[in-house]
């Protein structure tokens, strides 16, 4: 066994890395002191690495009623919004169905395992949620460890307890992958924001086609031989400096946080020294892997330089405010393309788009950084402008949204019942339109389109996308996504209908009024692989008979291991369309 240093910035992931980061974050919520606890208990890391054995396969211990019934709760309200976690899906497969049902039968499945104990183990998988999966030495349990990959040998101290796996923290890669990289970031390995910064873009792209698979086969309800094949991730052109929004939070120090009414801190107001003290070290920045708070960024690669720029300058303000604030807060950083450079260039940067841009539009632009949530943001996709609320949605990475317009495109024309049909005789329905990024991007191929939202802002900006851009054959609605059921008056055998839910999905009552209208084509788009597989599933099941004619990723989040996904519908030919359904049909 080799006790090589970890061969990439995921060293930081060593036990110094982590110790320095935590000094660093000044959270203390229960959870974080539960953890340091636990640590407390823990030998120390490098006694603990020398005698890391089986051993570690901690004999069971008896857990406070009143603390499982609180486990159980925080998975169950977790089921309620999304279904079974995806790393139960992954868990299960690791230990077999077997292992599993000997668990459960026995009542062990919620067995309390973890308590700081450290053992050597080797990953043997990566689940869909980024982290790396390996048995415990009893073999009847597993281990849930961030940073590392399949094959790799780590020593890792498990620190929480979960249904039939407990999480980990990563001490040391002992045996790394062939496939290890070092990873460009400094903070890779206490960042809770990445997972992949140490695996080639590549292997990113196929994990992620897998993690589409899995979804479908884990959520949909299908049987194997109705899953859906996957294709490849559609990659996106930048990896890094790619995303146009940025969050980063701090917490209220103990010392400022005031009493009810405003009330000075306990201790009293600490002198205008000690407050700049201690606004020097606030960590502003991301969560930390282990959820021991805060983790101070001062720059983020996969965030566009506009923002890595003014990031400095807000972080700052913070400090020089931080007897203002009342509780700590969540920063907004949007990148926006300035409106009249001429006028407004001086404070902005120059941006040099991947796309090839429209004939008319120039080939560099400048943006700035826009912080207050009621501002508009500007975003050019091809030839349209787009403007949003800052505060609402609007995809963050601004170099794949080309390709991936182009890929629901031809996936679309690849379609017979939609290539057969002229422009004029084709219609469209936005749902969960936003600002109206797939509806007016989409316009050229469609005699009319109507798209529907929950947020008035965003309809009220896709309202007036259309005007700035000239694009005169779209309508837009302001309510539930259902709501369009009852107002639309298109044929349903030429409608092609977008779904681009948040991440819980859709919910029954739209799903079931879309089975209602037959549009003949759907296209599915959703940042939450899961819950779409689920809704999808639930199509393929109904009445009428729909099958999915192309699916895949798409990679709008290099680094990390989220992935959109991509699917298309058509509703099946030997299934005869009644009659009513020339005419939209209300609820
Ligand atoms: C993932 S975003 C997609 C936005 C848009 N398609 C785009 O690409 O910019 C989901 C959108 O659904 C909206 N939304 C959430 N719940 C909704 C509901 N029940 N009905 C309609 N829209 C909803 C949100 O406000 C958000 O704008």
């Amino acid at each position: 066994m080799s006790a090589s240093p970890v061969p990439s910035a995921a060293a930081a992931a060593s036990t110094s890395a982590a110790g320095a980061a935590q000094a660093r974050s000044g959270s203390s919520s229960p959870v974080h002191k539960r953890a340091r606890r636990d640590e407390a208990d823990a030998p120390s890391g490098s006694a603990a690495a020398t005698s890391a054995a089986p051993s570690a396969a901690a004999a069971p211990r008896t857990e406070p009623t009143k603390a499982l019934a609180a486990r159980k709760r925080g998975r169950a309200a977790q089921m309620a919004k999304f279904g079974v976690p995806p790393v139960e899906h992954d868990v299960r497969r690791l230990l077999g169905a077997d292992v599993v049902a000997r668990l459960e039968a026995e009542g062990r499945d919620w067995e309390l395992r973890a308590s700081g104990e450290v053992c050597d183990v080797r990953i043997e998988t990566l689940g869909s949620g980024g982290d790396g999966l390996a048995k415990a030495p009893s073999g009847d349990w597993a281990i849930v460890v961030p940073h590392v990959l399949p094959g790799e040998l780590v020593r890792v101290r498990w620190w929480s307890n979960e249904r039939m796996w407990s999480k980990a923290d990563l001490l040391e890669v002992l045996e790394p992958s062939e496939k290890r990289l070092p990873a460009p970031c400094p903070y890779f390995g206490q960042c809770g924001g990445c997972q992949y910064q140490m695996l080639s873009y590549d292997e990113q792209l196929a994990h992620k086609q897998l993690v589409v698979e899995r979804a479908f086969a884990n959520y949909s309800g299908l049987p194997a031989e109705l899953l859906p094949r996957i294709g490849a991730t559609l990659p996106s052109p930048q990896q890094l400096r790619y995303r146009t929004k940025l969050t980063p939070h701090f917490d209220l120090p103990r010392e400022l946080r005031r009493g009810k009414g405003g009330r000075a801190p306990k201790g009293g107001m600490p002198s205008a020294g000690e407050v700049e003290q201690i606004a020097r070290a606030l960590p502003i920045g991301f969560d930390q892997v282990k959820g021991n708070g805060i983790l101070d960024i001062e720059e983020c690669i996969i965030a566009t330089p506009t923002i890595n720029e003014a990031l400095p300058r807000i972080r700052q303000g913070v400090r020089d405010r931080i007897a203002s604030y009342k509780n700590g807060a969540t920063l907004l950083l949007r990148d926006s393309f300035v409106k009249n450079p001429a006028a407004d260039g001086a404070a902005a940067t120059e941006v040099v788009l991947d796309e090839a841009p429209a004939p008319a539009a120039p080939r560099e632009e400048l943006s700035e950084v826009i912080t207050d949530h009621k501002a508009v943001v500007r975003e050019r996709v091809g030839k349209i402008m787009f403007e949003s609320p800052a505060g609402a949605f609007f995809q963050n990475n601004r170099s794949i949204l080309p390709s991936l317009l182009s890929y629901v495109e031809a996936a679309l024309r690849a379609l017979p019942a939609f290539s057969s049909e002229s422009q004029e005789s084709r219609f469209l329905v936005d749902t969960y339109c936003g600002s109206g990024f797939f509806a007016l991007s989409l316009a050229h191929l469609f005699s009319r389109v109507a798209g529907v939202e929950l947020s008035a802002e965003s309809i009220a900006c896709a309202t007036r996308n259309a005007t700035l851009n000239s694009i005169t054959n779209c309508e837009f609605l302001a309510g539930s996504a259902e709501a369009i059921f009852a107002k639309i008056k298109f044929p349903a055998e030429r409608t092609t209908l977008i779904i681009d839910p948040p991440r819980r999905g859709c919910d029954d009552v739209f799903l079931t009024q879309l089975l209602r209208l037959r549009p003949r084509l759907v296209v599915y788009v959703s940042c939450n692989v899961h819950t779409q597989a689920r809704d999808i599933g639930q199509i393929l099941r109904g009445e009428p008979r729909y099958e999915v004619v192309s699916a895949c990723g798409a990679d709008l989040f290099p680094m990390t291991y989220h992935v959109e996904g991509v699917a298309v519908l058509q509703l099946r030919d030997e299934v005869p369309t009644p009659a009513t359904d020339s005419a939209a049909v209300a609820p």
